[in-house]
């Protein structure tokens, strides 16, 4: 996914950062009618992280793209994802995944005085599929 064109959401804020990161991990999805993905399996995982906001921090950024790497890069890199706390009473399903991974993100911004917002979060689990999570609202 590095280097594309990626599905754009329309949003009222002046700046927009995306950042794309990868990362392997094992998982595996234990319901009936999710067939061989039953059995533990790996995947490199491509997302797109799209960060919008009108106000910057002192260094003028959005959020460093070096934290929202740390952040999820340090977490699933090379991990089991069903072994997760996130992942005890939900499955690691590409949709959880997509979710999961905007309240990490937007749990941190929270925390800066620019306040921006995740407005979208794309997880390609393989080459053919992948998800996108959209929060409902965003409020500026
Ligand atoms: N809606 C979802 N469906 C499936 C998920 C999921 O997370 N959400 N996950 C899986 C499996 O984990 C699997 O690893 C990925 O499935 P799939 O894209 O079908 O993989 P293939 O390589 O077999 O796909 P091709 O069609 O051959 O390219 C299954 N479903
Ligand atoms: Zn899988």
């Amino acid at each position: 996914m590095m280097q594309q064109f990626y599905p754009s959401v329309s949003h009222p804020y002046s700046f927009e950062l995306n950042k794309d990161m990868h990362f392997s991990a094992a998982h595996y999805i234990p319901a009936d009618e999710a067939g061989k993905c039953a059995k533990m399996h790996g995947h490199t995982y491509h997302l797109n992280i799209t960060i919008a906001g009108d106000q910057l921090n002192g260094t003028g950024f959005l959020i460093d793209f070096k934290q929202l790497k740390d952040l999820i890069h340090k977490r699933y890199d090379h991990s089991v994802l069903n072994d997760h706390p996130e992942f005890t009473e939900t499955f690691p399903t590409t949709e959880q995944l997509a979710q999961q991974i905007h309240k990490l993100t937007q749990d941190t911004l929270d925390r800066s005085d620019n306040q921006p917002k995740c407005i979208q979060v794309i997880v390609r689990e393989t080459p053919t599929s992948y998800v996108i999570y959209r929060p409902k609202e965003v409020s500026s």
